[in-house]
């Protein structure tokens, strides 16, 4: 800034931006801050990470569903403290409506089940892959949106379905090229902290944000939410007795904190057992500092880690037993998680786990002259017709061009129709990988295709 002042310096920072307005026309070319655009090439690696996580779920027989991204806010609007509520991206719609786009899709499930509930075969295995919102200050440059695969589980107080919710998450990373050495899984169970509140009459209505605050223990210093626990009205013995049982890093640690009759103990080995059954034990690790954030879970909690500690939890789930209550409806357990799409794409970056991702085209096909573009498109359509993906030229080009567009766009095959070839009835298929040339008839342009391309 040298000898200007600050205000000198602001102002120019305003000209400049106005210059670049003026060279944009006054539009904005970027996305609205905090998302993102998906160009091809990183489409390729969205739908690769996608066709991954639907793979893992139909091989676990889950069923896909969707929900409206916008919801009403009453959907969503929790007086726990949670960051997710928080940060709502909330508003008023032009009818006076309160909506907000969804900060997670379990709520917009619940609502789904409770409509349709009578109507709905037990267990539900759903799974999505919704995009998610929040409206964060953007101090810290972060996101505002992700997607995230959800899997859940309605209709089944056992934690067998914990145990198949872990299963498919440990399958994905297997798939992936991850091994229990790049990635962990903590867990944990709320009825742990549930049986020590319970035993020390701390009342039930105070669990919920009871949770929230030890969860946020973790990320932050006692003094940060001394106040909130004191407004909660939570003694300091049952603060420092929750930070101790939360110190158990495995079960003898935690049958000494909580007793070996605790209910939640006896879940957790029996989450372990089927662990081995599944061959996913090796990925686990007990820890009783796993709470989560979300007001609602009442059970099992869980979060993947890698395990050099550098990125924020891969994904996270829970049971939450009691979330169709909340909203006015009878129990029915339920347990699932949420998978964000950028922390794993960050660890498998990190790891040269995403693969290049080339178009995969069969051919391309090219007239080198407009008036051949009829038996262009005729070449093209038997070669889709044998279910090849061809990228037709719409306009007449040169061979020269044309093979080096083959060559970027990494096709098997050229076909070219040229003046010389038509005469003679024919077209001529180059191989790229060879540079092998062959001149074949149009009419048996058919024949010939499914000869050479299904060998
Ligand atoms: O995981 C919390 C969250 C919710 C919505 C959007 C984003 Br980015 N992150």
């Amino acid at each position: 800034e040298g000898s200007r002042g600050s205000a000198a310096v602001a102002q120019d920072l305003k000209n400049s931006r106005e210059t670049q307005k003026e060279r944009q026309g006054k539009l904005d070319l970027n996305p609205p801050r905090g998302t993102r655009d998906f160009y091809p090439e990183d489409m390729r690696t969205r739908s690769w990470l996608f066709e991954l996580w639907r793979q893992v779920a139909r091989d676990h027989a889950f069923e896909e569903y969707d929900a409206p991204v916008l919801e009403s806010e009453d959907l969503f609007v929790r007086k726990a403290g949670e960051e997710v509520t928080e940060q709502l991206y909330n508003f008023e719609d032009k009818g006076g409506r309160r909506v907000a786009l969804r900060p997670e899709m379990t709520p917009s499930l619940a609502r789904m089940v409770m409509a349709k509930r009578n109507g709905l075969v037990m267990p539900v295995k759903w799974f999505s892959f919704p995009q998610c919102w929040r409206y964060e200050r953007m101090t810290r440059g972060r996101r505002r949106e992700h997607y995230q695969w959800n899997m859940d589980v309605w209709g089944v107080s056992g934690v067998e379905a914990e145990a198949e919710l872990l299963s498919a998450i440990t399958t994905f990373f297997k798939r992936v090229g991850l091994t229990a050495e790049d990635v962990g899984i903590k867990v944990s169970s709320r009825g742990v902290l549930a049986e020590v509140l319970a035993a020390l009459d701390v009342p039930d209505a105070k669990f919920s944000a009871t949770c929230v605050l030890v969860d946020k223990l973790e990320k932050l210093p006692l003094e940060a939410i001394q106040g909130d626990l004191t407004a909660l009205g939570l003694e300091e013995s049952v603060v420092r007795r929750l930070l101790d049982v939360v110190q158990s890093r495995d079960f003898p640690s935690l049958e000494t904190a909580i007793g070996a009759k605790s209910t939640a103990l006896a879940q957790l080995r029996q989450l372990f057992e089927y662990a081995r059954a599944y061959n996913f034990e090796e990925w686990l690790v007990l820890d009783a500092s796993v709470v989560r954030g979300l007001a609602y879970y009442t059970g099992i909690v869980f979060e993947a880690f890698d395990r050099k500690g550098e990125l924020r939890a891969i994904c996270g789930g829970g049971r939450y037993d009691k979330l169709l209550e909340t909203f006015g409806g009878e129990a029915l357990p339920a347990v699932g998680f949420g998978f964000g799409d950028a922390v794993i794409m960050e660890l498998l970056e990190s790891k040269g786990l995403v693969p290049s991702l080339s178009l995969g085209l069969d051919a391309l096909v090219f007239a080198m002259e407009a008036g051949l573009q009829g038996i262009a498109i005729r070449a093209a359509t038997s070669l889709r017709a044998a279910g090849l993906t061809v990228d037709l030229q719409l306009e007449a080009r040169k061979t020269k061009w044309a093979l080096k567009h083959a060559d970027r766009l990494g096709a098997t095959y050229v076909v070219i129709v040229g003046p010389e070839e038509v005469a003679g009835c024919n077209v001529r298929v180059k191989e790229m990988a060879t540079g092998q040339q062959h001149v074949v008839a149009i009419a048996n342009l058919e024949s010939w295709i499914s000869a050479t391309f299904t060998t």
